[in-house]
């Protein structure tokens, strides 16, 4: 048989092959292929193995692992947005595949903006007569997962969780040694949950596959359902803030949003799913929420303790390349918005130390930040605030002795305050908390009054 060769343009279906897990090693297996091609597989290691489960966990676990199979099988899907979606080996059922289809429409917003692609009406999951009864309570124990990313927001949702008492471990997903050294450093239970991508991917990255941004944090999620299932534990906690759910407006397409599968609707879409479908005592939420990018800022202001360890630099969490020099690159549009959304809640000494220059005393980065202004070019595609909040932050800054004189902020005051309406440049009413958010009650009115103090 001819060796099978990939071929963007050619390729008719993408195909979810199997799923499986084996509870001796705890490697879970995620199987796709393209037509008759070769397997792709993408394994999920967690550790804690040999898992013993009673049936209720065991059937839980499967349904968690096709959750998984399914959302995970966009990195692959990408690569040539066939026409037709198949299932080999199980059935799903409208629910299921309305979560999928929603997923990878908004998921894949900015890659379809970037390479030129309508998915709108075009991913369709196929239906079936899905098996296994609604998800019963499995008596899980009361501990939350805490997904640690290794920037700012998921450090401000572990200390409030501290604060409050509440049991908790500190899981990432993947090798990032910057995470690992973050994780550590919080002096708590950790989880080091393996993920390796099929191999063939990076293969056909190169030969001349669609590539772009997925919905990684709804996968990342997955990713420790599937883990919470099997250690037993009842609640996954993320960090995703109020203003993750705003996209980029793009003059004649509309919102295009980076960062969708940390937004509010993904939250609860995904949260409602894992409650009816896998397990009803099964908690996720994201613990921010309620919280602006600038409360998270002034939050995570309070205590130095992650200040030499912490990084929200995408740079440094590719899979692939070199690690950078530095934890903060100071170009890209996440350590600009860190930056700038630190300056208004903690000393200019200190912010000068973690990022080891002045952002906002360099005319080189004035694009950057006139992205993130909104100031004759539209917001980033990066998970930055709002751009209001960083015209607020700005504004603050031109207050400031210490601030006013770097020339961004110099800018900012001569060219681009003047042409705003100053009731908007307040930071005060962006540190309202919101009260849209699933975090269970009892928690978030203890939380409510740990972040009012
Ligand atoms: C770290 C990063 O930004 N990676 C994006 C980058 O990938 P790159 O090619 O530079 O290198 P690698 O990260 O090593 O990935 C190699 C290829 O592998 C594919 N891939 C990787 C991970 C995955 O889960 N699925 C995959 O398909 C992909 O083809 C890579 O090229 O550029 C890629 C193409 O634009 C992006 O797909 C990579 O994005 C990662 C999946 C990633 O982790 N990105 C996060 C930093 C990120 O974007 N977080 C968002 C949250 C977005 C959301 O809605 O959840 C955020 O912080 O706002
Ligand atoms: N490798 C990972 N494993 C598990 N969770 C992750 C991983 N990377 C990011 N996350 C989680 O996904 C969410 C979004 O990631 P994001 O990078 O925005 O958060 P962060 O790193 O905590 O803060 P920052 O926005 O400052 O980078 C957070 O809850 C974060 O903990």
């Amino acid at each position: 048989m001819s060796e099978w060769k990939f071929n963007r343009d050619a390729i008719r279906a993408f195909r979810f092959v199997r799923c499986g897990f084996d509870a001796a090693t705890g490697v879970a297996q995620l199987v796709y292929a393209f037509d008759d091609g070769p397997e792709m597989i993408e394994t999920v290691t967690v550790p804690g193995a040999p898992f013993v489960l009673d049936d209720a966990r065991a059937q839980a676990a499967e349904r968690a692992l096709r959750l998984l199979h399914l959302i995970a099988g966009v990195s692959y899907y990408k690569a040539a947005v066939p026409e037709e979606i198949r299932i080999d080996s199980y059935a799903i059922g409208a629910d299921t595949a309305a979560l999928i289809e929603l997923i990878y429409v908004n998921g894949l917003g900015e890659f379809a903006y970037r390479n030129g692609l309508n998915l709108h009406g075009k991913i369709r999951f196929p239906v079936g007569q899905e098996a296994g009864a609604k998800a019963p309570a499995l008596g899980l124990r009361e501990h939350a997962l805490v997904a640690i990313g290794g920037g700012k927001d998921s450090l401000v949702s572990i200390e409030a969780l501290r604060a409050l008492g509440v049991e908790q471990t500190v899981t990432w997903i993947g090798g990032s040694q910057l995470i690992r050294a973050c994780a550590e450093r919080t002096g708590l239970a950790t989880l080091n949950l393996g993920r390796t991508l099929a191999p063939q991917l990076f293969d056909y990255n190169r030969e001349g596959a669609w590539n772009g941004h997925i919905p990684v944090t709804v996968l990342n999620s997955a990713i420790m359902v599937f883990a919470a299932v099997l250690l037993g534990v009842d609640q996954v906690v993320f960090s995703n803030e109020r203003s993750a759910s705003y996209g980029s407006l793009i003059e004649g397409t509309g919102e295009v949003n980076h960062q969708w599968s940390k937004g509010w609707a993904c939250e609860q879409a995904f949260g409602e799913y894992v409650q009816r479908e896998v397990a009803s005592d099964l908690h996720y939420y994201s613990l921010l929420r309620p919280l602006s990018e600038l409360a998270v800022a002034r939050q995570f202001a309070k205590t130095d303790r992650y200040d030499s360890h912490f990084s929200s630099c995408n740079r440094n969490f590719h899979i692939l390349g070199e690690r950078p020099a530095s934890r903060w690159c100071g170009v890209c549009p996440k350590c600009h918005f860190v930056f700038l959304a630190l300056a208004p809640f903690m000393p200019k000494p200190r912010l000068m130390g973690i990022f080891g220059r002045n952002l906002l005393d360099d005319p080189a980065q004035t694009g950057g930040y006139d992205a993130l202004l909104e100031f004759q070019d539209h917001k980033p595609f990066e998970c930055v605030g709002e751009g209001r909040e960083s015209r607020a932050a700005m504004a603050a800054l031109a207050e400031r002795p210490e601030w006013r004189e770097d020339a961004l902020v110099k800018r900012f005051a001569r060219e681009i305050r003047p042409q705003l309406d100053a009731a908007e440049l307040r930071i005060e009413p962006l540190l309202a908390i919101d009260d849209e958010q699933r975090i269970p009650p009892a928690l978030w009115t203890r939380l409510r009054a740990h972040l009012a103090a």
